[in-house]
């Protein structure tokens, strides 16, 4: 029997709540993934996303070269062959550009750093800080139903993911050029941030590890946004909300020679909330698993071990 990620209609947060909460926190609990559909995100607008990212990775090598990040791939342009997944031998067969929270003034944390913009694409900038944002307000309700599924207010989060520093990442996989390669797209790995929201590729490899240790393909619906559990959440959840294990595969046969294109986004708390387990996730089966930490400090934990920090 083929094993399928459930998807549920974030519109019954508002006509069918508690049964909604339930059925997202339960589908979670066993996947850490779920697809998320009536969201309300302009298809219109993902579309023209994925159109600006694809004008920009056309772009002349040496031209995208010239917009490198120089903060630990937090801003701007990381080459292909650069990421390495956390204890994974090979580089990741990708290159990507990292869209920050756009803020006017000072910010309130020094971790919100100025963006690069493409001036080549000049929609890059307008189309991808709109679906920042979309992607942003989504999030906001995703974890409003997990406020309420681990026993919180509603507002928990609210005032600890105002200032995140998170982050809308445009990938490009490029043709697998030699079949032979020991690298994978995405080697595996679990996000860092507390949920991530996936606006759809078109292209298959995206898979999941079930606890029965199988992958599990991620079925790409149209319309739906893949929404997942990161290490902070599985953190601060206690383990009740787990991070599940995910990859991108290259593809066989002829689809190894066509790009593929996803745009992830990855929404963080602010960079000095606590990651403390929530005393409500921590009972005499489930005992707390880590010291205290605060957002800012596991994160570059974290950036260290996957080579984006120095
Ligand atoms: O490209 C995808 O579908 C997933 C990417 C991913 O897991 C990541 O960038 O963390
Ligand atoms: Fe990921």
């Amino acid at each position: 029997m083929t094993q399928q990620i459930p998807t549920l209609d974030i519109q019954r947060f508002t006509t069918d709540r508690s049964a909604f909460v339930q059925a997202l926190g339960d589908t979670y609990a066993e996947w850490g993934f779920a697809g998320i559909s009536g969201h309300g995100i302009d298809p219109e607008l993902i579309t023209r996303a994925m159109a600006v990212a694809e004008q920009f990775f056309a772009l002349p090598a040496d031209t995208k070269v010239g917009y490198k990040s120089t903060y630990g791939g937090a801003r701007g342009y990381t080459p292909f062959g650069v990421e390495v997944a956390k204890g994974a031998q090979h580089v990741d067969l990708k290159e990507f550009w990292h869209v920050g929270r756009e803020v006017e003034g000072t910010p309130r944390y020094p971790q919100l750093l100025p963006n690069a913009w493409p001036s080549e694409v000049p929609e890059f900038k307008p189309v991808m800080l709109a679906l920042y944002d979309a992607l942003d307000q989504l999030g906001r309700q995703v974890l409003r139903a997990l406020a309420l599924y681990l026993g919180q207010e509603e507002t928990y989060f609210e005032d600890k993911v105002d200032s995140g520093n998170s982050i809308l990442r445009a990938l490009h996989y490029p043709p697998v050029q030699d079949e032979g390669t020991p690298s994978v797209r995405a080697a595996a790995h679990e996000d860092i941030n507390l949920i991530t929201l996936l606006v759809g590729s078109r292209q298959s490899g995206l898979e999941v590890l079930s606890q029965k240790g199988d992958w599990v393909p991620i079925s790409i619906i149209p319309g739906t946004i893949i929404v997942n559990i990161g290490d902070m959440l599985q953190r601060l959840s206690n383990h009740v909300l787990p991070s599940t294990t995910h990859r991108v595969v290259n593809p066989a046969g002829a689809a190894a020679q066509e790009s593929r294109y996803s745009i992830p986004f990855f929404l963080h708390p602010n960079p000095d909330a606590s990651l403390d387990a929530l005393p409500e996730c921590v009972t005499a089966e489930n005992p707390k698993r880590y010291p205290p930490i605060t957002a800012n400090e596991y994160l570059e934990e974290r950036l260290r071990e996957i080579g984006l920090l120095k």
